[in-house]
């Protein structure tokens, strides 16, 4: 028996386990074609071979890049590519797609994927997408895979980005690019029609959309609280009592500062939901919509629970900071002591508190920022990693694909026999 506990339960082929799930599909009669040879296309032609299809890639100059693409793409002319693929992607910057023109009469009832984006947010159409159908009449324009970056595609769809989003005035067209995205591993979001494509194309150029309410609740929060803790310890002391604690300003004011903000954060985090609640009891049904601010503050909470949790940390980083301080002030203070005990009165301490106070700050910020940074990257590490190489489970993927071992007699086919 050892020799069978030896053998691994997934057999791996020659290339090695990353082509499981290629080899796990059943072998695809589509032939696909990719109109441009640059980044996008080459990550996309590796995709898709991995995935099992037939790719022909059309090129301008095609003995350039054949080297480019893997072995088992074919790269050709424009023209050739146009003529033998069934449903192609239009990997050319927009502003260069009516150099495609003269391939209207090969690309007649096929579908073509438009996967460009915008260089600025457009209000108002005609989306790309738009423009591309118009050049085209006569094939189905499907809009798409714009959200998915060159590599992504190329390293597998392991990380967060595994959306992509798809629309189309033709459904038998949407249909068959979403069963595409599918065997490529993505997840196909209908978007309905074409008129959906600019705001399709307008989505990557948005920065961090859903954050920035939250960072801005934060900062003006951060602001409002600041200035508080500054008057109640700093300027009210030097009103009332002519007390000098203008030191405490970088550190231990900001460190005040930040549980302030984190608990007011925290509970815009769970203020939303008890409103919905209390409107769906007041409304007596929960099938109401929410009023739009109800229904963003509802989506933000994720964000603005991450943004207190970040002030939180850094009030943890600067208190387990503050006994270094303190050392640093004995010191200094000490001496001074020393200095005016030699008999110079015009002592530098003063500078010298302020200078250390500075960099201690900053060097205390940075130091959150970077351990904020490591928390957050460790959910797409944790994601980048194939946890299959690590377990012995098979994954569901094969065991529902391979055909139960041994066959039934009644299932096995006779060679020859005609059914
Ligand atoms: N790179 C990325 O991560 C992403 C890119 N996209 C979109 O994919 C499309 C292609 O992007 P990308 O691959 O990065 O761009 P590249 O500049 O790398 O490639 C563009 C390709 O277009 C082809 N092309 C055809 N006609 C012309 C022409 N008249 N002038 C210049 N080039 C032409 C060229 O191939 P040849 O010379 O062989 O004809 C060229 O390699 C763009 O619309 C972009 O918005 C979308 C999402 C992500
Ligand atoms: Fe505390």
């Amino acid at each position: 028996m050892p020799d069978d506990m030896a053998r691994p339960l997934i057999r791996e082929r020659a290339g090695g386990s990353r082509h499981l799930e290629a080899s796990m599909m059943t072998p695809s009669t589509l032939l696909i074609g990719i109109l441009g040879t640059g980044d996008f296309s080459r990550s996309l032609a590796r995709r898709l071979v991995a995935s099992g299809y037939q790719v022909v890639v059309g090129s301008r100059t095609p003995a350039r890049f054949t080297a480019l693409f893997p072995e088992e793409a074919e790269v050709t002319s424009q023209m050739e590519a146009a003529n033998q693929a069934d449903l192609l992607f239009v990997a050319v910057y927009p502003e260069h797609h009516s150099t495609l023109v003269h391939l209207k009469p090969a690309l007649a009832g096929k579908t073509l994927v438009d996967v460009s984006n915008g260089l600025q947010i457009k209000q108002e159409g005609p989306s790309n997408a738009q423009q591309l159908a118009d050049l085209f009449p006569e094939s189905y324009v499907v809009k798409g895979f714009n959200t998915i970056s060159a590599w992504t595609l190329q390293a597998g769809p392991r990380d967060g980005s595994r959306q992509v989003f798809l629309c189309s005035d033709d459904q038998n067209a949407k249909s068959s690019v979403m069963q595409l995205c599918r065997r490529m591993g993505f997840i196909p979001v209908d978007m309905g029609l074409l008129s959906s494509s600019l705001e399709i194309e307008n989505l990557p150029l948005y920065l961090f959309p859903s954050w920035r309410t939250p960072i801005i609740c934060a900062l003006a929060l951060f602001v409002f609280f600041y200035l508080y803790n500054s008057v109640r310890d700093v300027l009210h002391p030097y009103v009332t009592a002519k007390k000098n604690n203008l030191y405490k300003l970088p550190i231990e004011i900001v460190n005040i500062t930040f549980p302030c903000v984190a608990l007011v954060m925290l509970s815009l985090v769970y203020l939303p939901g008890l409103i919905a609640a209390f409107l769906q009891l007041w409304w007596g049904t929960k099938y109401n919509r929410f009023p739009n601010w109800l229904d963003h503050w509802l989506i933000q909470r994720k964000q603005f629970g991450l943004c207190s949790f970040l002030c939180a940390v850094l009030h943890a980083i600067y208190s387990l900071c503050l006994p270094m301080r303190k050392s640093a002030r004995f010191q200094l203070i000490n001496k001074a002591y020393e200095q005016v005990n030699a008999g110079h009165p015009d002592s530098w301490v003063g500078e010298e508190v302020w200078r250390m106070e500075l960099y201690l700050s900053v060097g205390i910020m940075a130091l959150g920022l970077l351990s904020l940074l490591a928390v957050t990257s460790l959910p797409s590490v944790a994601n980048t990693v194939n946890w299959r190489e690590f377990t012995f489970v098979q994954p569901q993927t094969v065991r529902l694909q391979t055909p139960p071992w041994p066959r039934p007699k009644s299932f096995r086919r006779t060679p020859g026999k005609v059914l």
